[in-house]
């Protein structure tokens, strides 16, 4: 066959391709005029990974299930904007992970707000601004970002998604060979979680390391300081057109952050795999046994808490905390109802969502 015979074909496919996903979103303008008279929220995230759980298990190739994932996730996101365009808030700045993260859920066709603090996504959220926000929670190297949790406790907007992404750690420059850099920018944990690297390529030279607040920013004095370099992402490293000279630096290849997706009262359907966030302001604490038995009621209803950490009421003069809870299952199992229920006054559920790998 000749090229253009195969190109032929090629554009044959595309045409029905494209006839295929018009159907597809005809039928998605149903669903959204279905919910906007029902007045129910468009992003449906345990659907979508039904969808995706589907697809990909009747896949046969030679699509892999990660490119497949990454069509369809655009698919939902030009679905999602045909039901009704939603603006998607997250930490910036722009090429941060949590970019990096909301445009892997939210694809690139969405409206997206960079905000500068993890605070003013709450805020967005919470005000309407946007109507999602992406935030870290925790990395599994670093711990929890109390930042998050903090917010989450005082401010009244949901968990409506979870999603976790490997984070890998570049060094970007425009300089020909290690040996020319004399600077490093990057943030404090990317130089922590790359010191094995710095160790064995630098040694001799002993190049200056210069914290910033963003590996973002690090890219960007990288790009206009050629005897420099910049620890980063991929992304950001490719936002300035800054080369990269070594890729997945990291000490640690099992580095991964997790992000929550925010929205203002948003609630799940159920699905068969989901994880639900509290928070516990248990009374009287300083006295024995109080949590204690807390916990025990979840051991006894077999309910697997899967975190917990304390936090102290910020102003108090005592030393009492609250506690912020992970536990498997959807809020209206009657395992969960029943702890729920027996301490009603002391639990905010923040949400229900399907668990994510
Ligand atoms: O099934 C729905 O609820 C839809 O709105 C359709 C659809 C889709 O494209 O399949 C789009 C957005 C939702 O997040 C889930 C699925």
């Amino acid at each position: 066959m000749t090229l253009e015979e195969i190109r032929h074909e090629i554009d044959s496919l595309d045409n029905q391709l494209l006839t295929l996903l018009n159907r597809r979103m005809e039928w998605v303008h149903k669903v959204g005029e279905l919910k906007r008279a029902t007045k129910t929220v468009i992003y449906r995230p345990e659907r979508e990974k039904a969808i995706l759980d589907r697809v990909k298990s009747q896949n046969k190739g030679p699509l892999t299930a990660d490119a497949i994932e990454a069509i369809y996730l655009e698919i939902f996101a030009a679905a999602r904007n045909i039901e009704l365009p939603e603006r998607i808030a997250y930490l910036g700045p722009e090429g941060s992970f949590t970019h990096q993260a909301a445009e892997s859920r939210f694809g690139a066709m969405s409206e997206y707000m960079t905000l500068p603090t993890i605070k003013s996504v709450f805020e967005a959220v919470d005000t309407g601004r946007a109507k999602f926000g992406v935030i870290p929670i925790e990395n599994n190297q670093e711990g929890i970002v109390y930042e998050t949790v903090d917010l989450l406790n005082e401010t009244g907007v949901n968990i409506a998604a979870e999603l976790k992404i490997p984070v890998h750690f570049a060094l970007a420059t425009e300089a020909e060979n290690p040996s020319k850099i004399k600077r490093i920018y990057s943030k404090d944990i990317a130089f922590r979680q790359c010191r094995g690297f710095l160790n064995k390529y630098f040694e001799q030279t002993q190049p200056e390391e210069i914290q910033v607040e963003s590996t973002s920013k690090a890219a960007k004095l990288a790009a206009e300081d050629p005897e420099s370099a910049a620890i980063c992402s991929v992304i950001a490293a490719r936002l300035f057109s800054l080369p990269v000279l070594f890729d997945n630096i990291e000490d640690n290849g099992n580095n991964r952050t997790r992000f929550f997706i925010l929205a203002k009262d948003f609630v799940n359907q159920p699905s068969e795999n989901d994880k639900t966030t509290l928070i516990a302001r248990l009374p009287d604490t300083d006295k024995p046994g109080v949590l204690a038995g807390f916990l025990q009621d979840f051991k006894r209803l077999n309910i697997n808490l899967t975190k917990i950490e304390s936090r102290p009421y910020k102003g108090s003069e005592d030393f009492n905390f609250w506690f912020f809870i992970e536990l498997e299952g959807y809020f209206k199992d009657e395992n969960v109802q029943k702890v729920f229920k027996k301490h009603r006054n002391y639990i905010k559920w923040l949400g229900s969502y399907v668990k994510n790998a």
